[in-house]
C-alpha cells in the first residue's frame, strides 16, 4: 500500500474559580467566587493592552497605543483568531524592552551545521498520496502555500529563514483550522511538521489578536501553553517557537524541570506571551503563585495521547481545569500527536469545543521511509547482535560523523550498563535516561547531535518529539510494551522526508506485541519475517497494548457507533457528521480499553 503524504507539498468539569475541596488554592485564587469567569470580557476582542506599565513587568507592548502607528491592520479576518485590530508587522511591532537583547535564534544553532540546507531539502515527493481525513462541523479547506495563509510579513520571514518552501501536509490542513479558531485533535506521522502546525497558528494570533492589560506585577500571564512531556522536548519546541516568532515581538520563554526554577522565574517576569512547559515545572509555578493561567488564549498539548495517559493525566487535569485558565471555546485548543489511542481520544474531547479531527496517515502507523527490520534474538545474545550491527555499520561507512545511531532500552539501569559496555567496546556512546542530571541529559543529548558520541543509550525519555538530524539507526535493543511508543521511537529517524532504518530485538519476552507489530509493519508495507508471523498467529492482543483487539488503523472516536449510542446527545455536540476522507480507512477501530501503559522512566 502506499504511504506517503498526499498532497505533496465543557466546558471544563471543574471550571475557573471552582476549585474542588481538596485541590490546591495558589493564593491569588483564593477569596474569589466561584462563578467569576477569568477575564472573560477580554477573550470577546475587546481592544485593551498587554503593554506593561507595571514596573518589573517586562514583556513587549503587543498591541499598545505606543505601537499604533507601526502596525498593520490585517485584512483577512479569521473567526476567532483572537481580533484584528492589532496586527503587527514584524519588525515594525516589536518589544519595548528588550527588543535588542533578542538573540538571533538562526545563529544559534547547535545542531550540526548541514541542517539548515536538509531542511529545504525535504522531500515532498516522499509524501505523495497520504490519507487526509477530517471530520467535523465546517472544516476550512487546507491550503497549498504559506503564500496562501496570512500570517503576517514577520513569520513569512522567519519561514524562508527555515527553508521551509511550502507546508508539509498537517500545516496544509491544520494551519489554516486553527488560524479559523478551531479547536483541533490532529494526528500525523513522526517527523512531519507537527510543530509549526501549532506554533505558527499561535504566533500569528498572538501578533494580531488583542488583550487586556496583564493585571499584576511579578506574576506572569501568558496568552499561549504548550505542555509536552519531557524537558528536553520542551526546550527544542522552545527553540523552534523562537525562530518562528523571531523579530515578531511575541516572547517565548520554557519551563521545565531540573533546571534552577529562579533563572526561569527571571525570565518569566520579564514577561512572557507563550509559555512552553512540561507539567510538573508549570504546577509548581502556579502553586507559587508565579504563573496565572488567566489570559490564556491558546492552548497546545503536543504528543497530547502521552499528556492525557495515566502519567500524566491529573497534573493536566490540575492545570487546564482546576486552575484559573479560561473554559474551551473562550480558549483554542490544539491537540497533537502521532498516536491517538481512542480512548485517549475520548478523554481528550474533554478539553475541546465542537473540534475537527484531522488525521494525515492513518492514525498510529509509521511512515514508510523508515526501513523497519525486526530480528529474533535471545535475551543474552542482544548484545553480541548490537555489536555486530555497529561493526557493520561501520564497515560499510553508514556509521559516521553525520549518521547516528539511537539504542533504546527499557530500564535506566540497563541504559548505564550498555552505555559502560559500548564504551569498554571502544564504541563512543552516551546515555540520556531519568536518573541523570538534567545538565547530564543536556550534555548527553549535545554529544550525540554534534556526532561527537555518535551512539546514544536512551529510555522512553526520548522516545517522543525530538528532532535530530542524521538519525540514520534506531535500534530497539528492549521492545516497548505499547506499539505506540514502538511507533513515537523509530519515528527518532526518518523525519521531514529523508529515510531511515529501525532495528528491533524480538524474543519470548515480546511476544505480546507480535500481533500489532506485524499489523503495523504490513500496514506500512514492510517485509514481515515468517517467524513474527507465526508468533502473531499464536498471540491476541492484550495487556498494555493499546491497540486492542482491533485492526491497525484508528480514526475520529466520535464516528464509532459505540460512542453515537452512549453519549446522550454527545455524539451531535461534538461531531456534526461533516466528515471529509480523501481517502478510505479501515472500518475498525478500537475496541479494548487503553490498557495502563508502563510509565516507567523519568518524564519531566
Ligand atoms: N514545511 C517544512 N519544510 C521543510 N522542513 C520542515 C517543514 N516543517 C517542518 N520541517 C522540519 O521537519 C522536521 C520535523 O518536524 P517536527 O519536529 O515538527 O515533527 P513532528 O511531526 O512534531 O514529529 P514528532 O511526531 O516526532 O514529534 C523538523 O526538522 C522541521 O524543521
Amino acid at each position: 500500500m502506499s504511504m506517503s503524504w498526499a498532497d505533496s507539498v465543557s466546558a471544563a468539569e471543574n471550571p475557573a474559580g471552582a476549585p474542588s475541596k481538596s485541590a490546591y488554592v495558589p493564593p491569588h485564587l483564593r477569596n474569589r467566587p466561584s462563578t467569576d469567569p477569568p477575564a472573560q470580557a477580554s477573550y470577546a476582542g475587546a481592544a485593551a493592552s498587554l503593554g506593561n506599565d507595571h514596573s518589573g513587568y517586562g514583556i513587549p507592548n503587543v498591541v499598545g497605543s505606543r505601537w499604533s502607528g507601526q502596525r498593520n491592520e490585517y485584512q483577512s479576518g479569521y473567526a476567532g483568531g483572537g481580533g484584528r485590530g492589532g496586527g503587527w508587522n514584524g519588525r515594525s511591532g516589536g518589544w519595548d524592552r528588550g527588543r535588542d537583547r533578542e538573540v538571533n535564534p538562526f545563529t544559534n544553532d547547535d545542531s550540526e551545521p548541514v541542517s539548515e540546507l536538509e531542511s529545504s531539502a525535504i522531500n515532498f515527493d516522499a509524501y505523495e498520496d497520504i490519507p487526509v481525513e477530517t471530520s467535523g462541523d465546517n472544516v476550512p479547506p487546507p491550503v497549498n502555500t504559506f503564500a496562501d495563509i496570512d500570517l503576517g510579513e514577520a513569520v513569512n520571514e522567519n519561514i524562508r529563514r527555515c527553508k521551509y518552501v511550502k507546508p508539509t501536509p498537517v500545516q496544509r490542513h491544520a494551519i489554516p483550522i486553527s488560524l479559523a479558531g478551531r479547536d483541533l485533535m490532529a494526528c500525523a506521522q513522526t517527523g512531519s511538521g507537527k510543530t509549526a502546525a501549532f506554533c505558527f497558528p499561535i504566533i500569528s494570533g498572538i501578533m494580531r489578536g488583542q488583550f487586556p492589560r496583564p493585571p499584576r506585577p511579578r506574576m506572569a500571564f501568558p496568552l499561549a501553553l504548550i505542555l509536552s512531556p519531557t524537558r528536553e522536548l520542551s526546550c527544542q519546541i522552545h527553540d523552534e517557537a523562537k525562530k518562528f516568532s523571531y523579530q515578531t515581538g511575541v516572547k517565548v520563554v520554557v519551563a521545565y524541570g531540573g533546571a534552577p526554577i529562579n533563572q526561569q522565574l527571571r525570565e518569566l517576569e520579564r514577561g512572557v506571551h507563550i509559555l512552553v512547559a512540561t507539567p510538573g515545572r508549570l504546577v509548581d509555578l502556579l502553586e507559587r503563585a508565579r504563573v496565572s493561567l488567566q489570559m490564556i488564549r491558546y492552548l497546545a498539548l503536543d504528543e497530547a495521547d502521552r499528556m492525557l495517559d495515566m502519567g500524566f493525566e491529573p497534573q493536566i487535569r490540575k492545570i487546564v481545569q482546576q486552575m484559573d485558565m479560561p473554559p474551551p471555546g473562550v480558549r483554542q485548543t490544539m491537540l497533537f500527536s502521532a498516536t491517538f489511542p481512542k480512548e485517549i481520544q475520548r478523554l481528550a474531547s474533554d478539553f475541546l469545543s465542537a473540534y475537527i479531527f484531522l488525521a494525515v496517515g492513518r492514525v498510529g502507523s509509521s511512515t514508510d521511509l523508515i526501513v523497519q527490520r525486526v530480528e529474533y534474538v535471545q535475551e543474552t545474545d542482544k548484545r553480541s547482535h548490537l555489536m555486530d550491527l555497529l561493526h557493520a555499520q561501520k564497515e560499510n561507512g553508514v556509521h559516521g560523523k553525520q549518521s547516528l545511531t539511537l539504542v533504546f532500552v527499557e530500564t535506566k539501569k540497563g541504559a548505564d550498563a550498555l552505555e559502560h559496555w559500548l564504551c569498554m567496546n571502544g564504541f563512543p556512546a552516551t546515555a540520556i535516561h531519568g536518573d541523570r542530571t538534567q545538565q547530564e541529559r543536556e550534555h548527553a543529548l549535545r554529544s550525540f547531535k554534534t556526532g561527537h558520541t555518535p551512539i546514544l543509550v536512551a529510555t522512553d525519555v526520548a522516545a517522543r518529539g525530538l528532532d535530530i538530524p542524521h538519525v540514520a539507526h534506531v535500534v530497539n535493543f528492549d521492545l516497548p510494551n505499547d506499539i505506540d511508543d514502538y511507533v513515537h521511537r523509530i519515528g527518532r529517524t526518518g523525519r521531514a522526508g529523508k529515510t531511515g532504518l529501525a532495528t528491533a530485538f524480538f524474543n519470548e519476552n515480546n511476544s505480546s506485541l507480535a500481533r500489532s507489530l506485524s499489523d503495523l509493519m504490513q500496514e506500512a508495507n514492510q517485509e514481515v519475517p515468517a517467524w513474527l508471523s507465526r508468533f502473531a498467529a499464536r498471540s491476541t492482543y492484550g495487556g498494555k497494548n493499546r491497540r486492542g483487539g482491533a485492526r491497525f488503523g484508528a480514526r475520529d472516536f466520535r464516528r464509532d457507533s459505540s460512542y453515537n449510542r452512549g453519549a446522550s446527545g454527545g455524539a451531535t455536540d461534538y461531531y456534526g457528521g461533516g466528515a471529509n476522507m480523501n481517502s478510505g480507512y479501515p472500518s475498525g477501530g478500537y475496541n479494548a480499553s487503553y490498557g495502563t501503559a508502563g510509565v516507567t522512566s523519568a518524564w519531566d
